[in-house]
């Protein structure tokens, strides 16, 4: 379906919680297809997360700026709320807006969490800006910065008929809510590819062997070297095989389309793909529920992630796949590897 259908699924179900979460649909990932969404995916592929940008950018994500940047600022509100007044009201908003990124199935909450969120989302973008503000006020304008990317956006307003206030403060929380999405991925495949390797001592020592050969004991893991490390990447291969992190698709038909067995499907109609059954389908791979690396480098050494090989889709595929895969990859990878290499096998 994802191939020969791809085009006519290409939206997003048209669901509330989108709309009073993501401003209307501004937030591009949970968009319509249309001229917006193009612009916005575009933008997004070439200014934001293209392996050129990623370069750029790469002294934030290796490093702990990032990260910093964002613990400072919520280490600011939690110690307003011990010293109470105004605190609790902007806890409230954290706890809100930690729940919405722990909860990605945000249609499952209640019509007065959302209202609640709805406001409270307004509060935390604004937040966001502030602090993306002050970090550019308080010096490394040296470097290559997130803003950079601004002027880009400009057109957009176009586009939607908002006010270029809005474009600002929907895109880049958005992609921060992102960076904390992707943290949270992270640590959840970690604690998984940590269990799975402590379990199985062979996988582990394989793992290490391959360390040690390519990148030695007293020298830290580099982002450039990973690329030898083959059983590593077999092993987080696997991982987002078992464990998808988003184990369901969300499409809808874009325009009516009949499929090839004849059902015909009107335009609008839901579509949830199972991620998690299509990479555990035991036509395809054997044992699927055992965690076997050794498969990416044997019966599947040529199924990769990037959405062209069907039964291994983790990032999703074509028009509407993740367009942060390139940026995961590399973060997934070098996690793992740091981690690993930081243990005794
Ligand atoms: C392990 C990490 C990640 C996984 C497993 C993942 C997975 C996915 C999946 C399955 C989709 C839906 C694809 C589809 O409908 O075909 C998606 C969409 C998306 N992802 Fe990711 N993602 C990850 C990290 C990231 C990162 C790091 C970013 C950006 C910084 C990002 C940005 C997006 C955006 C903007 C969309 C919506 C695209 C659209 O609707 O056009 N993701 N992701």
């Amino acid at each position: 379906m994802a191939d020969n259908h791809g085009p006519a699924f290409s939206t997003r179900p048209a669901i509330t919680a989108s709309k009073l979460l993501g401003y209307h649909y501004a937030v591009f990932g949970f968009a319509p297809y249309g001229p917006y969404w193009l612009e916005m995916r575009k933008i997004t592929a070439v200014e934001l997360l293209s392996h050129y940008r990623l370069d750029m950018f790469k002294h934030i994500w290796i490093s702990e700026e990032l990260d910093a940047l964002v613990g400072g600022w919520l280490e600011e509100h939690k110690q307003k709320r011990l010293l109470g007044g105004e605190g609790n009201e902007e806890q409230d908003f954290i706890d809100v807006m930690l729940n919405i990124l722990e909860d990605v199935w945000i249609f499952t909450f209640d019509a007065d969490t959302i209202n609640k969120a709805t406001s409270l989302a307004s509060t935390f973008a604004f937040q966001t800006r502030k602090a993306i503000t002050v970090t550019v006020a308080s010096g490394s304008s040296k470097r290559a910065h997130i803003l950079n990317i601004l002027p880009y956006l400009m057109p957009c307003y176009m586009f939607v008929a908002l006010k270029w206030e809005k474009v600002l403060r929907n895109t880049i929380p958005d992609q921060v809510r992102h960076g904390f999405n992707i943290s949270g991925k992270c640590k959840d495949l970690a604690q998984i590819f940590i269990k799975k390797l402590a379990v199985n001592l062979q996988h582990n020592l394989l793992a290490q062997e391959e360390l040690d050969i390519f990148v030695g004991k007293d020298r830290n893991v580099q982002e450039a070297g990973i690329k030898n490390l083959r059983y590593l990447q077999a092993v987080v291969k696997e991982t987002l095989r078992m464990y998808a992190p988003s184990p369901i698709l969300l499409r809808a038909a874009k325009d009516d389309c009949t499929l090839s067995n004849g059902y015909h499907v009107a335009a609008g109609t839901s579509l949830m793909l199972n991620i998690w059954k299509i990479q555990c389908d035991e036509r395809v791979w054997s044992d699927p529920n055992e965690f076997q690396p050794e498969r990416f480098l044997t019966s599947h050494k040529d199924t990769d992630v990037w959405g062209l090989n069907f039964e291994m889709i983790p990032f999703g595929s074509r028009r509407r796949s993740c367009p942060g895969v390139s940026l995961a990859l590399q973060m997934l990878n070098l996690t793992m590897a740091s981690l690993l290499h930081s243990f005794e096998g």
